[in-house]
């Protein structure tokens, strides 16, 4: 990727911020196909509704923060529709529910594990998960919290960068955050380790972030330790 130095600097437009990035501090995240197991069984079973949970992914980072996001589902309703946000100029796409009267946490459908039911129990106990519901993709996670769901628990590693830096962006300019099960903020620069080990963590702008980080257990917490170096 490169910039074109011959129209850029000669937009009388762009502020010198903009003018000042440099293109190493630029790292564009892509999962073109998130959701890959419910693809394949919806094939396997012929099962088309799954494919609604399938998005592509495309996440701008900047200094190694999100700060623009696409969502595309292709197989949402009959035409599929595209969700974007760049920092600063709100989310396109959807109008984000600002609440709701249940607490639905959305989780994993196809990496279920021990660390994952734990850390939902723990959440249901503290009334911070009223009822849970299992979908893939964490593209399609994220558009169901910014749609009324509470948040989207990933108490395991396992999901990767390009897996949420998209998602981060748009669940950030509705309000909501994204970091790992510790409260870890995720990093995107481009040596960082691919994969998210904190596992992940999104809540929407109508609930206490750090309530849910809270409740989840130590003994969880520790099992999933960050890695500094590339993974
Ligand atoms: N153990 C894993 N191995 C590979 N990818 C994973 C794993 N866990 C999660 N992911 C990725 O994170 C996304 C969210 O996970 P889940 O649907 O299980 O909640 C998945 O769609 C998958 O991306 P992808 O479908 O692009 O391979
Ligand atoms: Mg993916």
């Amino acid at each position: 990727m490169g910039f074109n130095e011959e129209v850029l600097p000669s937009d009388r437009l762009m502020s010198n911020e903009l003018k000042e990035i440099k293109e190493n501090e630029v790292v564009v995240w892509v999962d073109p196909l998130d959701g890959t197991s419910e693809v394949a069984l919806a094939v396997k079973n012929k099962n088309l509704a799954l494919l609604e949970q399938v998005t592509v992914l495309i996440g701008i980072a900047y200094k190694g923060s999100p700060v623009a996001g696409i969502i595309h589902q292709p197989y949402h309703s009959t035409s599929g529709r595209t969700v974007w946000a760049i920092k600063g100029c709100g989310v396109h796409g959807l109008t984000p529910a600002l609440g709701n009267t249940q607490k639905v946490v959305v989780t994993t459908r196809s990496h279920l594990s021990e660390s994952v039911s734990s850390a939902l129990e723990a959440l249901k106990t503290k009334n911070l998960a009223d009822n849970v519901e299992k979908v893939g993709g964490a593209g399609f996670k994220v558009l169901k919290v910014l749609e009324g769901c509470a948040a989207y628990v990933f108490a395991s590693a396992g999901c990767k960068k390009w897996d949420t830096c998209a998602v981060e962006a748009v669940l950030t300019a509705a309000g909501g955050r994204l970091t790992d099960i510790s409260g870890r903020e995720l990093r995107y620069e481009q040596d960082v380790q691919l994969n998210n080990t904190g596992g992940v963590l999104a809540t929407a702008s109508w609930v206490k972030h750090q309530d849910y980080i809270n409740t989840i257990p130590e003994e969880i917490k520790n099992g999933l330790p960050e890695y500094s170096s590339k993974k």
